[in-house]
Formats: structure tokens, sequence, C-alpha cells
């Protein structure tokens, strides 16, 4: 662990291919036991990040370290610390469980009867010993992602990368993924999680928002909430409601034609918007029938809104 406490951190990490930044001035620290998320659109960097910060790509400058180790001279050791599951982790389908597991104890050196012992304790967290003899290619996909991430951490590591690990599954294994997740997490395991899904970012202690190779936002749900970039001056955020009748896609085309809309998305029956304070009123007279009221912004109506001002100061800065 590094002085500052930090378990995994990032410090003015830049990442080029070629003539390409795919990482650019990242910085941030993660504690110990944290379970961090991290959004992004596709091709934002997160990848690039976690296969940086575990030693397989150097920075091209900045740097990182993981229990206080350099992740510019220590990529071997790093190695050995970390645990690493993706979407599309390395299973053998061909093998079963407990042959991929057996294998995975191999590569990391775990033999005899410290295999024998962790393989009963990963049975026991996973929950998938009643498989055991079944082809990994033959399970579902929520098993296939509980044994993927039995294999990644059988050499009990205190950090682990979980690259979209929960892409693809339902919302049950999903949830039951997470729960081990939390499990592990309580007992000090640092967890770094990316995903696109909202309510999995809504678990997070924290999360981070990666867009265009920067690091736009990090902080609790709430402190992301509250940020003045996400609710800028001279705007409000709401909710419209119309009647159980009404069909909230007219709703959203007659709100948008409105003026002082900033951004107006559909959420089940109802609209989030973000409109000008002073356009309110008019929009109240204009939209009769219709129930207007403040809320807060959802984390994803955060990341929307924090996106489209640097696109715009993008597009305005290019004309
Ligand atoms: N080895 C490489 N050579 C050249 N470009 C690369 C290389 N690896 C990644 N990139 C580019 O860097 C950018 C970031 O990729 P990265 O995989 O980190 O994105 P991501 O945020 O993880 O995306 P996704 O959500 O789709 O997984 C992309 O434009 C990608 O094409």
């Amino acid at each position: 662990m590094s002085a500052s406490g930090a378990v995994i951190s990032a410090e003015h990490l830049t990442i080029r291919f070629g003539d390409f930044t795919a990482v650019d001035d990242v910085s941030f620290s993660i504690n110990k036991g944290e379970l961090f998320g991290f959004l992004g659109p596709n091709g934002s960097g997160k990848t690039t990040i976690i296969k940086a910060l575990c030693g397989l790509i150097k920075p091209t400058s900045g740097t990182g370290s993981i229990l206080g180790m350099d992740i510019r001279e220590h990529g071997a050791d790093i190695k050995q610390h970390v645990g690493y599951m993706s979407q599309r982790f390395g299973l053998y389908e061909d093998l079963t469980v407990e042959e991929n597991l057996d294998f995975y104890a191999g590569v990391y050196g775990i033999t005899g009867a410290r295999a024998t012992a962790r393989k009963r304790e990963l049975l026991d967290l996973t929950g998938i010993a009643p498989y055991l003899t079944r082809r990994a290619g033959a399970l579902s996909g929520g098993w296939k992602q509980r044994l993927a991430l039995a294999c990644a951490i059988v050499h009990e590591p205190q950090v682990v990368f979980l690259d979209e690990p929960t892409a693809g599954i339902d919302p049950v294994a999903r949830r039951s993924l997470w729960d081990l997740f939390f499990h592990l997490s309580a007992q000090g395991v640092t967890f770094f999680v990316t995903t696109h899904y909202m309510d999995e970012a809504e678990r997070c202690g924290r999360v981070g928002y990666i867009y265009n190779s920067h690091l736009i936002a990090v902080g609790t749900i709430a402190e992301l909430q509250k940020l003045p970039r996400a609710n800028p001056e001279g705007t409000v955020r709401v909710k419209l409601e119309a009647d159980g009748h009404s069909d909230p896609s007219a709703m959203l085309d007659a709100l948008r034609a409105l003026p002082g809309v900033r951004e107006a998305t559909i959420f089940g029956r109802s609209i989030h918007a973000l409109i000008e304070t002073a356009a309110i009123e008019a929009m109240r007279a204009k939209l009769p029938g219709v129930i207007i009221e403040t809320i807060q912004p959802s984390l994803e109506d955060v990341f929307v809104t924090l996106t489209y001002q640097i696109a715009n100061a993008a597009s305005g800065a290019a004309k």
C-alpha cells in the first residue's frame, strides 16, 4: 500500500498508440476494500487503463501503482497480486468446471493441499459445486461468470479488476455476482469494475466517468449528483408526467419544440429534462395537464450532461 493509503492509483497516466491518445493525463486513487465503478462510452479508454494498471502495457507518460508497486517497474509482481476478469475471460470451454479451477491454480503455482483447500473455498463462495463435472461451455452465462471469477481469484489477490463482468447476463445472475463482489469487498478485497449498467454503477461506493480518454468526474453518487457542472447555473432538472393516456414520445416531441430545453429523455411514462429556469413558466402554460416537478439528476443524467458539455465545447471550438 502506498503512503497515501491507496491500493490502486493512477498519476497523470497517459497511453498513446502511435498518434492516438487512448488515455490522457488520468489520475485517481482507490483505497483498500473500495468497490470502485468505472464508466464511459465504448472506446473511451477503460480497458487500456486496466491493462496498464495490471502491468500488461507500459504508460507513455505518468504512472500508477498497485499495492505500492509502480506499474512501470513491477509489472511481473503486479500480475501475481491482481485478479483480472473480463467478459471474455479465458475459460476452457471443453474442460469441466473442476478442470478449469485446477488449471488456473496450476498457472499460479498453487498445488497439493493448498490447491484442494482453495478449491473448496471457491466452491463454497460461488456455489458452483453442483456443476463440478459439467463442461464450462455448457454452463449458463451467469454460472460461466461465477466460474470465471473463481478462476480469476484462485491466488487470493487483494486487488481485482473486473472488465464488464456482467455484460449480457440476466438480472438475477447479475445480482448474485454482485453479491459475491460485495462479500469479497467486505473482506478487504479492492475492486475496480467497469460497467455500462447504471444500476451497477449506483451500487459502487465511488464511481469514475471517462470520456474521450479524459477522466471527467470521480466521486460518490451523491457527490456526482451535486456537481455544479451537472447542474448548470440558470437551469433546473425536472420530471414531466402527463395523465396515464398520454404517449410519452408525443410529450417529448412537444417539449423539444419549446425554447429553453437543453436535454430531454423518456424514463418509463415520464420525461427527465434539463430546462432553462427562465423558460419553465412558459412551459407550464404550453403543456397543460402535465405535472412538472423538480428532481435530482440520476447518475445517467449526470453523465449525459457532462458528455454534452464536452461534445458541444469541442464542436464550438471546431467551428
Ligand atoms: N493496441 C492498440 N492499438 C491501437 N489502438 C488501441 C489499442 N488498444 C486500444 N486501442 C484504442 O484505444 C481506445 C480505447 O480502447 P479501450 O479498449 O480502452 O476502450 P474501452 O473504454 O474499454 O471500450 P469498451 O467499452 O468498448 O470496452 C479505442 O479507440 C481502441 O481502439
